[in-house]
């Protein structure tokens, strides 16, 4: 069975004169967590508008579980949950009765899926409380419920973590990670800071100006169109001039030197080699520490912006 949950192909958006979307494609797996990140006015919005059904395509297609968003409208729709725009919540009502008003809207939701989907999302305590008195989170979270009681395979979300504060956040990235592990959804996020939702991610695609500029990996899969992330890799040796030209005669990398370490960055792959050069050469190695370059970083070299803003 295909491991793929949607294909975006060549997917144009034309707004009278201007062209939003220049030919997007790319791949979302099933049980994946798919970041969609790009400054304001990259056109993430327009996508999952479309990818959703809330708007047409100018050209191209995307097909959700092998079936055409254009021709096979019904099959690919129920398939998807999305929450483009803010929740609409009655805050008088309970999370429980809210919940009850878009299951009576949809044919066969037992109340068995709701309490599946309030547990899905830790909501199982405050359900019978009014909206009115629910976090920010709790709230997210509740349209999160609200867009799976049809069981989709495909969750979209835009911008959830808008205005959350960082518990708020590390909630959401918990159960977002617990439905594409646990439940095999694709989750789509999509976000114009980055640091935000790194965390939960599997892959990012960024995307500027309509079109994709890279799909990163995030803990360096090994898809091989792929390209996963350097390591930065600090270490204290002695004697430190003697390994450096080591390290640049051996793998041609520019070290840098602070205090008495010595910093670089290399694939993942290439640390052990280098340390058993510096070893084969009677370097006394210290310490060592590697830490991933950030994403971040990628993201502002990527775009060419010193701001996301
Ligand atoms: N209905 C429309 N008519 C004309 N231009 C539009 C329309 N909708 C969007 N745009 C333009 O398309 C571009 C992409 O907008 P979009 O909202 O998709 O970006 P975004 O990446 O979601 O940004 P943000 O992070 O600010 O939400 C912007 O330049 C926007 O001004």
């Amino acid at each position: 069975m295909s491991q793929i949950a949607m294909e975006l192909i060549n997917v144009k958006k034309t707004i009278g004169k201007k062209e939003i979307i220049k030919g997007l494609s790319f791949t979302i797996n099933k049980g994946e967590v798919f970041g969609f990140i790009g400054p304001n006015g990259a056109g993430k919005t327009t996508t999952i508008r479309m990818m959703v059904g809330l708007m047409g395509l100018t050209d191209g297609d995307v097909h959700i579980l092998g079936n055409s968003i254009k021709t096979n409208f019904k099959e690919a729709a129920q398939e998807v949950g999305a929450i483009v725009e803010n929740p609409e919540m009655y805050p008088f009502m309970t999370g429980w009765q809210n919940l009850m008003h878009y299951a009576r809207m949809m044919p066969g939701i037992s109340q068995e899926r709701l309490k599946e989907v309030i547990s899905l999302v830790g909501l199982e305590n405050p359900i019978k409380e009014k909206v009115g008195k629910y976090s920010l989170g709790m709230r997210q979270r509740l349209g999160i419920a609200q867009a799976l009681l049809h069981n989709p395979s495909i969750l979209i979300l835009d911008e959830p973590t808008n205005g959350l504060d960082p518990a708020g956040i590390r909630e959401i990235r918990q159960y977002i990670r617990r439905l594409a592990e646990q439940e095999n959804v694709a989750v789509i996020i999509s976000s114009h800071l980055l640091s935000e939702i790194e965390l939960m991610c599997d892959r990012i695609g960024i995307i500027k100006n309509g079109e994709l500029v890279a799909i990163q990996s995030v803990n360096g899969g090994v898809d091989s169109d792929l390209e996963t992330l350097n390591q930065q890799i600090k270490m204290e040796v002695t004697p430190l001039n003697q390994a450096i030209d080591l390290i640049k005669k051996h793998h041609n990398i520019d070290a840098t030197t602070a205090s008495n370490s010595l910093s670089f960055t290399s694939e993942k792959e290439s640390i052990p080699l280098i340390i058993q050069t510096l070893v084969n050469h009677n370097i006394s190695i210290y310490q060592i520490g590697i830490s991933k370059s950030t994403l971040e970083d990628k993201f502002f070299d990527l775009i060419g912006e010193n701001t996301i803003e």
